[in-house]
């Protein structure tokens, strides 16, 4: 996720200069002093209808002064999640990396590498570490004469498999310097299956696909099989039989552990990835990766406490890195745009308000009223208890409490749940498989990957939602917690 607060400040100062102001308003003294001489000839008062502050700051002057003032970011690009880093900034992946390394290597020579799934929750370096190797592969590769490419797409955004098709052949010309020769639409999927084999065959010796966020490309409902299933079946086919002659692997990556179990059994048995397990980092490790891109900022403008406390705020929700470097991106720019000459712990907590506050906001924006009220109900459950869980049985409780009260639909609890789990692809919510004893039954446990009540209070924004009386919920939910078994 991007999530981009930044003001350019940095207006061409000759640029401004050679401009006259757009308009008199809050000019300096003597201008002020003109108009009131030039009134008084003409026996008008004009204090009516200008102003007469003449201590207010024109923009001109504003923008100039923020100009002149040295920002705290030295290299912005370091605080930029979507940034690749140097190998030298990348921390405690040391695993992840060898494994990777070891089994794309196989690029360089004359064999086709293994397909891989790597999988972990978001911001734990996937990508990061995909990108690192391809990227060192490909700088050998050039020295050997060998054609290697990665053809790299991120699914989130693609709808359909016919799109994701086109996109990697899209992917695959940019990277080969050439043309898409079909169009984007108005033609059947199999011939841009054909056009991007044509381009792989064409152009590459070797090819690594990156499929990143990979569960997200679900595709037509009507379909048996969701189109990420589809889309690994046939681009591991074509890499087996003739389609293809460059040598290709596919690299799936997921927060979804559970990806694999909805991949179906056709393709299944031809992708077969050897797995790669991405773990939480940890407050220490999130501690490390911030200190090595430290040098984003000029010498000793952070105090001491920064970095840990962004980093302890990222560890609280899944430890996640891109968070921690929003964190720290935010925090700075807070305290610039401040004009305060360092950044403080203040603009840390102010910074995971704000970025909280972001990611809740993507991921609500877009989604339906029944949604939200599951969405609300759970995370009800989850401010009030104590481990900061909420039970799906008790959550469905409250979202019937509340499609009573706003007089909305109501669903079955097997739907309430099924909404939920939708929900876990973004990484806000996540749920693991309970029982508390023979007699409960099972339950599913949703924890959720930001503060609740940051959950609550954006969907409170919602006009249906926020008809319902907050203390009414918050006695709801009191009394569902004291009933659970
Ligand atoms: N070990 C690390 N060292 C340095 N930076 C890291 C490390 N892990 C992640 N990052 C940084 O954190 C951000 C997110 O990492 P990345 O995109 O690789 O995560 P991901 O696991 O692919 O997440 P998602 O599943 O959400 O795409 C990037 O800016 C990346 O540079």
């Amino acid at each position: 996720m991007d999530i981009d607060d930044s003001d350019d400040l940095s207006a061409d100062p000759g640029s401004l200069e050679d401009e006259p102001p757009a308009h008199s308003d809050g000019a300096n003294t003597a201008d002020v002093e003109r108009s009131s001489e030039s009134s008084a000839r003409n026996g008008t008062d004009q204090s009516a209808t200008e102003p007469t502050d003449a201590s207010q700051q024109s923009i001109e002057d504003m923008l100039l002064e923020f100009d002149e003032q040295q920002g705290l970011i030295r290299d912005r690009s370091l605080l930029d999640p979507n940034f690749v880093v140097e190998e030298d900034r990348i921390v405690g992946r040391d695993d992840q990396l060898q494994e990777v390394t070891k089994m794309l290597r196989v690029a360089l020579g004359d064999n086709r590498p293994p397909n891989l799934f790597l999988y972990g929750p978001s911001g734990t370096g996937k990508s990061l570490i995909t990108k690192a190797v391809c990227h060192n592969i490909s700088r050998i590769c050039e020295s050997r004469d060998i054609q290697f490419g990665t053809i790299e797409v991120n699914c989130q955004d693609l709808d359909t498999l016919g799109v994701a098709v086109y996109e990697l052949a899209q992917q695959a010309a940019d990277e080969a310097g050439v043309e898409v020769r079909v169009p984007k639409h108005g033609v059947a999927t199999k011939e841009k299956w054909d056009e991007l084999y044509r381009i792989v065959n064409e152009n590459f010796d070797s090819v690594v696909f990156v499929l990143d966020e990979l569960d997200m490309l679900v595709g037509r409902r009507d379909k048996q099989d969701p189109a990420f299933s589809r889309l690994l079946y046939q681009l591991s086919r074509a890499g087996a039989n003739d389609e293809l002659d460059a040598y290709i692997s596919v690299v799936a990556i997921s927060n979804d552990t559970k990806m694999m179990e909805a991949v179906g059994s056709r393709a299944v048995s031809s992708f077969t990835p050897e797995d790669v397990h991405f773990d939480d980092y940890d407050a220490d490790q999130l501690k490390a990766i911030l200190r090595r891109r430290q040098d984003a900022f000029h010498d000793d403008v952070v105090d001491d406490d920064v970095i840990p406390l962004a980093a302890a705020f990222a560890a609280q929700t899944h430890g996640d890195a891109r968070k921690a470097i929003d964190l720290m991106r935010v925090a700075g720019e807070l305290a610039e745009r401040e004009g305060d000459g360092r950044v403080r712990e203040e603009h840390v907590r102010a910074a995971q308000a704000k970025v909280e506050k972001n990611r809740v906001l993507e991921v609500v924006r877009g989604i339906s009223t029944q949604k939200k009220l599951c969405l609300y109900a759970t995370a009800a459950v989850a401010s009030q208890s104590a481990d900061g869980t909420a039970r799906s049985t008790t959550g469905y409780r409250v979202y019937q409490y509340l499609t009573d009260a706003i007089d909305a639909d109501q669903y079955h609890q097997e739907t309430y749940v099924n909404k939920m789990k939708e929900l876990t692809t973004y990484s806000l919510v996540d749920f693991e498989r309970r029982s508390h004893g023979p007699s409960s039954g099972m339950f599913l446990e949703f924890q959720f990957g930001e503060r609740p009540e940051t959950i609550l209070e954006t969907l409170r924004e919602d006009s249906r939602i926020e008809m319902v009386s907050e203390s009414e919920v918050h006695s709801v939910v009191k009394a569902q917690i004291r009933n659970q078994t």
